[in-house]
Parts: structure tokens; C-alpha cells; sequence
């Protein structure tokens, strides 16, 4: 049943497993899976209600875009973010400097879902090293100031700050993973964050050999 309430509902599990499939062998992340991932951490953010909207909105635009040049005509070239950057790379599809005729290049797109995920990394160790009483909102902004917000506007870092102070709990919070008790769920995380965080540094590192974290 597509579109079903079902499909929307979000599952730790499920997201794990897809981080565990990004990872080639030789270590390459898979584009499909990578986006995937996202998809379902939307899936949690939706169901946070419409404070997170804006969020959501942003992530998904970022995933249509790779999902786009995934299923395009040079999709081969984007099975894997190795690939993805050495395709646009030598053939000069990334504004490297100032947004240009490439604005919306799959190295840029990525980027920002890269750095993102670096603020789950630090999020997610909070939440599972934290105790019972943590506020959730608090382990969400210091990740998001000690990441993601060095790349923000004032404006979107004033937006994000109020939606933060609307999140559940860490119990309602850990409920919504759909994994059981808090102890089932705090395991699961001890699985998930080095699996994120492999993830993080493959691509912080190729990113940085090509000088792209800066893309504009
Ligand atoms: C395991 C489950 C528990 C945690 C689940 C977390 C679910 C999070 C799902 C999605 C996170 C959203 C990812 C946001 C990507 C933002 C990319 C970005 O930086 N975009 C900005 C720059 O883009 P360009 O203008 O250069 O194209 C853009 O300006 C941003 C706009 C929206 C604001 C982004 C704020 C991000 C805050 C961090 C996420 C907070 C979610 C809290 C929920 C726990």
C-alpha cells in the first residue's frame, strides 16, 4: 500500500540497515542506500509534526536532487559517491567557487546531507549515553552547534533553535523508533552511530583529498 500511513512510519531497524548496506567492500558509499537512509530519518522528522517542516522540506529537495542524477541518463556514474565526484569532477559539473551554472551539482547536494549527518552522529551519542531525564532538546542543539550551524545563516540557525525546544522527551523520543524498551533501543544506537560514523569519515576524507568541503 503505497503512501500508506504504514510506510510512513519510522523504524530504527530499518535505517540501520540501510547505513549497513551504503558500504561497498573496497569501503565506496553507495549513493541509493545513502539516500535511503535519509529518506527514512525524514520519515522520524515528519512524524515530529510541523515545527520540523521546513527541515524536512530541505532534506527531501536534497534527496530528489540525487535520487534525480541516480535515475538520469548518467545514473551509472552515480552509484557510488567515489564515482559521483570523480564524474563531476572531470567533467567540470561542480561550482567550485561561487555558485555558477552548476548550482545544484550531486557533490554539492551531498555536502549538505554530509555535514547533517555528522550532526546525527553527535546527536545520537548523546541520546544514548544520556539518561532517562536528558532533555532531548539540549543533546539536539549543542550536536547541531558543534556541526551543522557553522554552515548556517542566522536566520535558519534562529529557526532550528525554536523548532528544537518542541521535541519530545527522551522517552516519548525513544518510543518513536519503533525498537521496544529504552535499553533495546539504547543497543541498537551503540550499533548505528559507528556505522554512521564510518560512513561520515569515508566521504569527509574524499572530500577533503578533493578540496570540496567548501563547495558553495
Ligand atoms: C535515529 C533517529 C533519531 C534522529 C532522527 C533525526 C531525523 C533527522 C532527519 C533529517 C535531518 C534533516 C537534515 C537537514 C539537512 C540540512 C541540509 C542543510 O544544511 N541545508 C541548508 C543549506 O542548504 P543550501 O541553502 O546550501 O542548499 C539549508 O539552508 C537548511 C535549511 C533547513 C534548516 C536545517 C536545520 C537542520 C537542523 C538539524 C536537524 C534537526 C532535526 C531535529 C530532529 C531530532
Amino acid at each position: 500500500m503505497a503512501g500508506s500511513q504504514e510506510d510512513q512510519k519510522f523504524c530504527l531497524q530499518e535505517v540501520l540497515d540501510t547505513f549497513k548496506l551504503c558500504l561497498s567492500e573496497k569501503k565506496d558509499v553507495y549513493l541509493e542506500h545513502y539516500v535511503a537512509g535519509w529518506r527514512g530519518l525524514v520519515k522520524f522528522l515528519n512524524s515530529l509534526g510541523s515545527v520540523f517542516g521546513f527541515i524536512s522540506k530541505d532534506a527531501v529537495n536534497k534527496i530528489n536532487i540525487l535520487v534525480t542524477y541516480l535515475h538520469g541518463e548518467n545514473g551509472s556514474q552515480y552509484v557510488t559517491v567515489q564515482s559521483m565526484v570523480k564524474y563531476e569532477l572531470d567533467n567540470e559539473l561542480v561550482d567550485l567557487t561561487k555558485r555558477g551554472s552548476h548550482p545544484e551539482s550531486g557533490c554539492r547536494t551531498l555536502l549538505r546531507l554530509h555535514r547533517a549527518l555528522r550532526w546525527l552522529e553527535l546527536f545520537l551519542e548523546r541520546l544514548r549515553t544520556s539518561s532517562e531525564d536528558s532533555k532531548t532538546s539540549v543533546m539536539c542543539s549543542e550536536a547541531y552547534n558543534e556541526s551543522l550551524s557553522q554552515h548556517h545563516p542566522w536566520v535558519v540557525r534562529k529557526a532550528a533553535g525554536m523548532a528544537f525546544c518542541v521535541l519530545p522527551g527522551r522517552p516519548a523520543f525513544l518510543e518513536v523508533m519503533n525498537v521496544g524498551p529504552p535499553e533495546q533501543v539504547v543497543a541498537m544506537l551503540g550499533e548505528a552511530v559507528p556505522l554512521i560514523s564510518e560512513v561520515y569519515q569515508i566521504t569527509e576524507e574524499l572530500y577533503a583529498q578533493q578540496n570540496l568541503l567548501d563547495l558553495p
